[in-house]
């Protein structure tokens, strides 16, 4: 922490300091002159008094308004010290090579209590400006003490029980809400899906207002009473401490007033005593408070640590190679089998495959077959658990993550709504591109979605979103067209992948856009050797494809071009046939008439 506040602003730092040990030696200086001021009017000393006075003034006053003085800088120090941490927080979760550490719930938990607890990281960078002055009052308290009885150094000695309590104590509140980050978790979200626009639909719908209510307060009150158990219980390991330094604050006092009596000190010490013994008092409590504060700020950076880790264990070793300029013969999946994370079951199952340079290839299956993960695999989202990937003979594995998806270019099923101007939702798909007006309609063109600037008033500068009050919102299939054209962006990947992108659309308007992007697909592929992956779990609507995968219960049970499918009379040909009549069906049904020609049929 003193690290980085240092290195946050060096001059703040410096002057926050000056003024906190100006502040921190004010203190006992009250006492010192509290004692000149009752000894010179014991002893009728009119002018020592005055002088006295004037003292006590001065202390109580730079003791008082230093610290409030050394504050402002230093605040701006902590504010900003937290900003850095929460940019590497944002750079950790979102910088590295896969995405297990997401997927993970212990993991999610631990970095969700880490978003919560990082902005408070600035009271303990606060704190350790409070702790200096602390140290500094703490130490001439000490001489002072000792100096009228070496007993009296006893008096701070006692406050060693409540500061090991503190930390124990923080322990137990650390373990606790550890404990209790799942359910705390839980609500989070369940208050998220109440109180927000979009889930509000379904949750009318299937009336479960009430339902989600219940499980939120239960959830809630389960987390409450783990996090009060752990409270109460800290709470009673420090006010027992407490007790053994207030038996030695009453043994001080005593000694003092013996010594008095027997006529060894004069009531200036009992004063000096009296008031030290009050404030070492106060420091105490506050070194309490401010251990518990660094335990806490510990905790988050102990959190921040394991989070570096975590991440820094996930990059890849020996991954250095560069991705080919352009794709010659393809890429070849030998014995490729994947289990998520954190679970038992494969998902994917002894994947043998060639996907030629420069074809369009078609991924079909059931729900949750494992279409999805093969092509997150391809991404390299993930490395295979068994087997490899590997790209003209280069495992995937050797080659750099992030330069491999700057090659790689995909619209998911569950695409990201960027709240942008339309540019910039769009743009974000080759970022050093994001304002080129050219280069974002080309891809919209591309990604056959430029009817939707018609929609738009201000066009590419329409702001996106209903949360900004001047945003247009947009419908789902509209939303899905502006990922597409994200996805378009960049001009030339070795690898596009579209997942689903037109679920919003009807099979055949899904199926006439599939031969449009696998045409325009193919012509880039001339010059990189680019394969185009195309997802869907209709099958009536891959048939174009060079090359249609049959996925189901993590294998591929068929490859091969439409015909050749068909001709095998294997699953594809059985359920391309079953959705093709379902299809011929639904077209032969007559359609209500469009209103606007009723009353010509009347006539
Ligand atoms: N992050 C994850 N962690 C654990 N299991 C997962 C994860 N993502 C998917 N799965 C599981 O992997 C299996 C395959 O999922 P996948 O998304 O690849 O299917 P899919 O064929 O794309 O399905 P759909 O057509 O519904 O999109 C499913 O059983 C799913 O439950």
């Amino acid at each position: 922490m003193v690290a980085l506040a240092w290195r946050t602003s060096r001059g703040r730092i410096a002057l926050a300091l000056g003024l906190t040990v100006l502040a921190g030696v004010s203190w006992p200086l009250v006492a010192l002159a509290l004692r000149g001021a009752v000894d010179a009017f014991v002893a009728r000393d009119g002018s020592a008094a005055l002088t006295a006075g004037v003292l006590v003034a001065v202390s109580v006053i730079g003791a008082l308004v230093l610290q409030h003085f050394a504050y402002v800088p230093y605040a701006e120090v902590a504010e900003l010290a937290t900003l850095s941490l929460e940019a590497e927080l944002v750079e950790l979760t979102n910088g590295s090579a896969g995405l297990a550490h997401h997927e993970r719930a212990e993991h999610a938990d631990r970095i969700a209590l880490l978003r919560r607890e990082l902005p408070q990281f600035g009271e303990g960078v606060i704190g350790l400006m409070t702790a200096l002055s602390l140290v500094v009052t703490m130490a001439i308290t000490s001489v002072l003490l000792a100096a009228l009885s070496p007993w009296l150094l006893l008096l701070p000695v006692a406050a060693v029980p409540p500061v090991v309590a503190g930390q124990f104590a923080q322990r137990r509140v650390d373990r606790a809400k550890r404990a209790a980050a799942e359910d705390t978790r839980l609500c989070e979200h369940l208050f998220r899906l109440s109180t927000q626009a979009g889930p509000v639909k379904e949750l009318q719908l299937h009336n479960l207002q009430g339902e989600i209510r219940r499980r939120h307060v239960r959830h809630w009150a389960g987390a409450g009473r783990v996090l009060l158990k752990g409270e109460a219980s800290a709470a009673a390991l420090i006010a027992a401490s407490q007790v053994a330094f207030a038996a030695a604050y009453v043994v001080a006092v005593l000694l003092v007033l013996r010594q008095a009596v027997a006529g060894d000190s004069g009531v200036g010490d009992v004063v000096l005593v009296l008031t030290l013994a009050a404030q070492v008092h106060q420091q105490v409590s506050a070194g309490v408070e401010l251990l518990q504060r660094f335990g806490r700020t510990s905790a988050t950076m102990t959190g921040l640590r394991w989070l570096r880790e975590l991440i820094r264990a996930q990059e890849p070793v020996g991954a250095d190679a560069a991705p080919p300029e352009r794709i010659r013969r393809g890429i070849t999946l030998s014995g490729v089998s994947f289990t998520y994370p954190g679970t038992r079951e494969p998902v994917l199952t002894g994947v043998d495959l060639e996907l030629p340079a420069g074809s369009v290839v078609a991924v079909v299956g059931e729900n949750g077959a494992g279409k999805t993960t093969l092509a997150k695999l391809l991404c390299r989202f993930y490395d295979a658990t068994e087997g490899t990937i590997a790209v003209d003979g280069v495992d995937l594995a050797r080659i750099a993550p992030r330069a491999w998806r700057r090659r790689v270019t995909a619209a998911f099923q569950d695409f990201v709504r960027f709240e942008l101007t339309a540019r910039h939702a769009v743009g974000v798909g080759d970022l050093p591109r994001v304002d080129d007006d050219p280069a974002v309609l080309a891809a919209l063109g591309r990604a056959r979605a430029d009817d939707l600037l018609d929609r738009l008033d201000d066009g590419l500068a329409t702001q996106l979103g209903k949360t900004w009050t001047e945003g247009t919102e947009l419908s789902g299939g509209q939303w899905q067209k502006v990922a597409l054209g994200r996805a378009m962006m960049r001009e030339q990947p070795l690898l596009l992948v579209l997942d689903e992108p037109t679920s919003a659309l009807d099979a055949q308007a899904e199926q006439r856009l599939f031969e449009r992007y696998a045409a325009n697909a193919r012509r880039v592929a001339a010059a990189t050797g680019g394969i185009t992956l195309l997802v869907s779990h209709r099958f009536s609507t891959v048939r174009m494809a060079d090359l249609i995968l049959v996925v189901a219960d993590g294998r591929i049970t068929e490859a091969g071009g439409h015909d050749d499918l068909i001709r095998s009379g294997g699953l594809y040909a059985q359920l391309y046939a079953m959705q093709a009549a379902t299809y011929a069906r639904a077209a032969s049904i007559p359609r209500p008439l469009p209103e606007k020609a009723l009353p010509s049929l009347e006539k």
